[in-house]
């Protein structure tokens, strides 16, 4: 070997050595993040503003524990364990509160526009660029959106729109009764001789209908299963680069969705426009659509419709699949309302938005489904905004998130008596209720962002649960019994099918 061969190769032995290799470079990283990541830990657990508020020592430090039970639908349940042992005010993440205290609605949705808690954006994303919508309008569009949809969810609004919403519920139930008809070769043991029978999926009948009766009042495309994916994208808000990375990269379906169903949105309301006499709940957006020159006014519309279809049709479908499923599993309710709404009426003709509202039994029954079930079972999230504010107390500091969640409130024992149990009776003043926290009890919001849909909801409610009482006996099937146990808890419900007998009633009507 020659001096200079040795030379080099003694430099190149020195200049390897000098060079760390992807093991070395791999761990320094991870010893980095691992650094980072306990620091940042510990200023969450010791040194952040809410530090001092008690909450799971992994949930205070990171918020991944929270996205995970998110993700797995189990974090609507995790919030009432979490305030049995903590209290009414629990740190659920480093930067969120959760708040379970009677007056939490008025702290957290209460006051004006000028100091309300803003909603808090990141949760009711669902595109890069999304345009103004509704929920995440600022004041003063918020409020001229509002008063163009007024009109057409008033009591004068909704009678107006009535007939047809008593079509579209015949129709369903005529398609219910084809598939009974069907189904002739299983009759059930206890019904009339003529009398059909058949097992239908209540669950997917509740959604078809609701979204068919929104379709028709406002007139929309379905995001069908987006309401589980959407949840998960609204979760990324928390990490707000991913959120923006998934967005961009992955969220092409989701956009080319929403563009799909913005587009037909678009086509429908121009031909909605065509039409200047019909009532419905577009009847004033778009008078006021109309009068505006800019071509945006019209995406903007379409927007807030396909709004009303989503807000609109699985949150009664929800209501009305979980009356069902309680009424079914609940022999004396089911027996008691079967009493009250077949006395009410001796045909189905006669059953109106004005004659529903004389059923009081019905109304406990829907009341207290949206307790045990309500439609929207987490908490929508607000900001503290600068300044904190004060709740149950005590100053929170502001840029914190919080947020009363609806099943875990409605769950509590502290508020509730019995609350697992499914009692309408509660609604109609039996004693053993009397200190149930009713206000406490808030499904559709309070204030000035509360659910514009509440009374329309209600009539659809209860006009659809007053025909199907009064049309169809229906018994629930084995496998549908724990029904309940099987939903998943995200911003609306993951729903598995109701599996219900269905036998159409003969009433010689
Ligand atoms: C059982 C039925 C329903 C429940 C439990 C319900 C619940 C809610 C809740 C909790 C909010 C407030 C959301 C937030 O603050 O982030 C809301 C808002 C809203 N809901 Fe409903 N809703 C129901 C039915 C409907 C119906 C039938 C419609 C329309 C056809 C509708 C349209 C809306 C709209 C447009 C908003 C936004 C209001 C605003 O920002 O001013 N909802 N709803």
């Amino acid at each position: 070997m020659s001096n200079h061969s040795i030379h080099s190769g003694v430099a190149e032995f020195t200049f390897a050595n000098q060079i760390p290799n992807a093991c070395q470079i791999i761990a320094t990283s991870l010893i980095a993040i691992a650094t980072v990541a306990i620091i940042h830990c510990v200023y969450n657990l010791y040194f952040h503003p809410l530090s001092s508020y008690p909450g799971p020592p992994l949930w205070c430090a990171l918020r991944l524990p929270y996205v995970i039970r998110a993700v797995q639908g189990r974090l609507v349940y995790d919030m009432l364990d979490l305030h049995k042992r903590y209290g009414p005010v629990v740190r659920v993440a480093p930067n969120e509160l959760s708040l379970a205290y009677e007056g939490v609605w008025d702290d957290v949705l209460g006051g004006t526009y000028d100091n309300e808690l803003p909603r808090w954006k990141p949760f009711y994303r669902v595109q890069p660029n999304q345009k103004q919508m509704i929920f995440t309008a600022p004041p003063d569009e918020h409020s001229k959106m509002r008063r163009a949809l007024s009109y057409g969810f008033s009591d004068r609004g909704i009678r107006e729109m009535e007939s047809r919403m008593g079509r579209m519920l015949s129709k369903m139930l005529c398609r219910l009764a084809d598939v009974c008809d069907q189904d002739r070769t299983k009759p059930t043991a206890n019904k009339q001789s003529e009398a059909t029978s058949g097992v239908v999926d209540l669950t997917k009948w509740c959604n078809f209908m609701t979204f068919d009766m929104i379709g028709e009042l406002a007139f929309g495309e379905s995001f069908e299963c987006l309401e589980k994916l959407t949840g998960i994208i609204g979760l990324l808000g928390f990490y707000p680069k991913f959120q923006d990375l998934l967005l961009n990269v992955f969220g092409g379906v989701i956009c080319r969705r929403m563009d799909f169903h913005q587009k037909h949105s678009r086509a429908a309301i121009e031909r909605r426009a065509m039409k200047p006499d019909r009532k419905d709940l577009l009847t004033e957006p778009l008078k006021q659509t109309q009068m505006q020159a800019e071509p945006e006014a019209w995406d903007d519309l379409a927007m807030n419709a396909g709004v009303l279809v989503v807000a609109g049709s699985e949150t009664t479908a929800t209501t009305l699949t979980a009356v069902l499923f309680f009424l079914l599993t609940n022999k004396e309710a089911h027996e008691r309302l079967v009493t009250e709404v077949r006395n009410a009426f001796a045909n189905e003709d006669e059953i109106s938005i004005a004659s529903v509202n004389k059923l009081e039994y019905l109304l406990a029954c829907l009341n207290e489904t949206m307790r045990i079930l309500p439609a929207v079972p987490v908490g929508l999230p607000r900001m503290v905004p600068k300044g904190g504010r004060i709740m149950n107390g005590k100053l929170v500091p502001e840029d914190t998130i919080v947020a009363g969640w609806h099943w875990a409130l409605y769950h509590n024992d502290t508020f509730f008596q019995r609350p697992f149990e499914f009692h309408p009776e509660r609604f109609l003043g039996e004693e053993q209720f009397a200190s149930d926290a009713r206000d406490l009890l808030q499904p559709f919001h309070i204030g000035r962002r509360a659910c514009i849909g509440r009374s329309l909801a209600y009539a659809e409610m209860r006009l659809a649960l007053a025909r199907m009482i009064f049309k169809l006996d229906m018994e629930i099937t084995d496998e549908s019994r724990n029904w309940i146990e099987q939903l998943g808890g995200y911003n609306f419900w993951y729903k598995p099918p109701l599996y219900v007998q269905v036998t159409e009633r003969c009433t010689g009507a």
